[in-house]
């Protein structure tokens, strides 16, 4: 794999400094600022994804406002967990299913994973793929979960959608089980307006209030802190009418829906959250965790995948 393509404007060799402008999709591995890979696009757009937990931090389809947010609070920091984007949670979602377990949402976010490959055909239609692996032999001696697996992913970049893909295979010779989620971070215009569509009917944890069964009823609407697990497998749409659009959000291999907005008090609580970013991000997160964990016997595949569909 070519390690670096120019960037936007290059120097031409033995002219004058002259600068000459190259094809306007362009791709770079960056240091900026963490370690990974973007792409820019001709008016505004943007894809971009860190070797840290492989975590995609920017679609933005050209033409169009940011669909995937990240704070600006976020402390981009090696070892840190980044504020925003599409953390990979694994092997465990948040401090696991006995509330013992750290880091949050499990040690893969916090690695760099070694990217393997990068598809790149942003020129002919804006098409961009990377992909990242990681084992055990990357995360070392993890006492709380000290299984061989081998695990990638790969994040398609499109201009109309953004295809995530996790795999987890069972690399040893006994059972393993795991939590993981895709923990995607949306930008919506005002969250006290976005309506979501395709929960109806699904049980949910309310992790605010404790209560473990509750019922959603017609769309859900975020008036105040929210953290729930639907069991819900199907289909979301978020109705965002401060920015006129609507995001679609479908899965498989997943058995849960998460929703998170931490509202007020929580986001002045968070030291890499800004107090007022709240209102422009969502959280729909596509998860198997808590009662619903993955269970591989040795040879065993799980393949966990989450699209966002601009409509
Ligand atoms: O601050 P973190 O570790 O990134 O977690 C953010 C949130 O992630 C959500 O998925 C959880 O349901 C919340 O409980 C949690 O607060």
């Amino acid at each position: 794999m070519a390690r670096m393509r120019q960037r936007t404007r290059t120097r031409l060799a033995g002219r004058s400094p002259q600068l000459r402008e190259v094809p306007p999709m362009a791709y770079e591995i960056t240091d900026n600022p963490l370690r990974g890979v973007e792409a820019k696009q001709s008016t505004n757009g943007h894809y971009g994804i860190f070797d840290q937990g492989a975590q995609v931090w920017s679609w933005q389809p050209d033409g169009t406002e940011p669909v995937i947010w990240m704070s600006a609070k976020s402390w981009f920091a090696e070892g840190q967990p980044i504020r925003g984007g599409v953390p990979i949670c694994f092997p465990w979602f948040g401090p696991g299913r006995n509330g013992d377990l750290y880091p949050m949402h499990g040690f893969a976010r916090l690695q760099n994973w070694h990217m393997s490959d990068v598809k790149d055909t942003l020129d002919r239609d804006g098409r961009f793929i990377v992909e990242y692996t990681l084992n055990e032999s990357m995360t070392g001696d993890q006492a709380q979960w000290p299984y061989p697996y081998k695990a990638s992913f790969q994040a398609k970049f499109t201009p109309e959608y953004l295809g995530l893909e996790l795999r987890v295979e069972n690399v040893g010779t006994e059972e393993i089980v795991f939590d993981e989620a895709l923990h995607t971070y949306l930008h919506v215009g005002d969250v006290s307006r976005v309506s979501i569509s395709g929960l109806e009917g699904a049980t949910y944890l309310d992790k605010v209030s404790g209560a473990e069964a509750e019922v959603q009823s017609g769309d859900l609407t975020i008036t105040a802190e929210t953290d729930r697990v639907y069991a819900s497998t199907g289909e979301v749409v978020i109705h965002d009418p401060a920015l006129g659009r609507d995001l679609i959000v479908s899965k498989s291999g997943s058995a849960q829906t998460v929703v998170w907005n931490p509202w007020v008090d929580k986001a002045a609580a968070m030291p890499d959250f800004g107090d007022d970013e709240w209102h422009q991000m969502l959280c729909v997160e596509a998860a198997n965790a808590l009662d619903e964990p993955v269970v591989l016997r040795p040879g065993e595949v799980h393949c966990l995948k989450q699209r966002i569909t601009l409509a």
